[in-house]
């Protein structure tokens, strides 16, 4: 499915956190936001799950406006692992897993032999087979979000929104997780805080910073040395080897500047005012 941005602005608080962010992402193409912490991740793809109006500008999957379509068809279609999701910790694997199948099923449907193949493929593909039975609430917390993840595979989305995805993952499971995603040809909306993961499994990438989209498109053309320092306030390199890249950061301080980091700030504090910030 086909996703467009256009012109999207959200206020909170009196405050815009989306500014006439606009974005367009092409059926079957993987997108990796990345952002400052409050840049407004989380609050864009709330709006592309249907769970924040914007204030203007609109939200559309396959030319139609989000908000011009029941509810009910919006979450046929879209598949959403949100940070600190909350999962009933009494359920088994197995139920929660076939929760994602709700959007499907009429209010006093059981479960078919098609929902609960969806199910089943859910559960191979992330590796969680030997786990239906166990209760969520006795799972580690990266187990968890394999749980989570698979809840939203069974769904059978055609547009998967993801927030940091690889949360409480280890490495072999955060490759795992994005190369599945990647590979199941759906429309993807990540936000990833991994710079080195954006560049490797997104197609494109979009950086928001306060609430802006200061850029979007392939990674390489993206994630550029200047770019990364100039949004993180960090020195970057980059380095690709040609088997993937690799970005090396150090925290930028232009103290006594007026955009003095605080962390900055705290070691001058702890080290004394006149020593230098490196
Ligand atoms: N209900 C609210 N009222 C006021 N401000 C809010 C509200 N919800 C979010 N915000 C603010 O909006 C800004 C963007 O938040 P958001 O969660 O979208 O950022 P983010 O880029 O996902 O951040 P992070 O990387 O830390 O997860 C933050 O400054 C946050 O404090």
């Amino acid at each position: 499915m086909r996703l467009d941005l256009d012109s999207v602005r959200v206020a909170l608080g009196g405050r815009p956190i989306l500014d006439r962010v606009s974005l367009t992402v092409h059926s079957g193409q993987f997108v990796a936001l990345v952002g400052p912490n409050g840049s407004g991740k989380s609050t864009l793809l709330r709006t592309v799950y249907r769970a924040r109006r914007p204030d203007s500008g609109t939200v559309r999957l396959d030319g139609r406006d989000l908000w011009s379509v029941p509810a009910a068809e919006t979450a046929r279609h879209v598949g959403v692992l949100m940070q600190e999701q909350h999962t009933g910790f009494e359920f088994t694997v197995a139920e929660t897993v076939a929760l994602g199948r709700t959007p499907h099923l009429g209010l006093f449907d059981r479960l078919t032999g098609t929902d609960q193949a969806a199910i089943d493929d859910a559960l191979v593909r992330t590796g969680l087979t030997a786990f239906t039975g166990r209760r969520v609430g006795d799972l580690s917390g990266g187990e968890r979000q394999r749980v989570l993840l698979a809840r939203a595979l069974a769904q059978q989305p055609r547009v998967l929104v993801l927030d940091e995805p690889t949360n409480h993952l280890d490495p072999r499971h955060q490759l795992d997780l994005l190369e599945l995603v990647r590979d199941l040809g759906v429309t993807v909306v990540a936000a990833l805080h991994s710079l080195d993961l954006a560049a490797t499994y997104a197609d494109t990438t979009a950086v928001l910073q306060n609430g802006r989209l200061v850029a979007h498109g392939r990674p390489a053309d993206v994630l550029t040395a200047e770019r990364i320092g100039e949004v993180f306030e960090v020195d970057a390199t980059v380095h690709d080897d040609g088997g993937g890249t690799r970005f090396v950061l150090r925290p930028r301080c232009v103290c006594p500047d007026e955009r003095c980091h605080w962390s900055c700030r705290t070691r001058r504090a702890g080290v004394g005012a006149d020593a230098p910030v490196s």
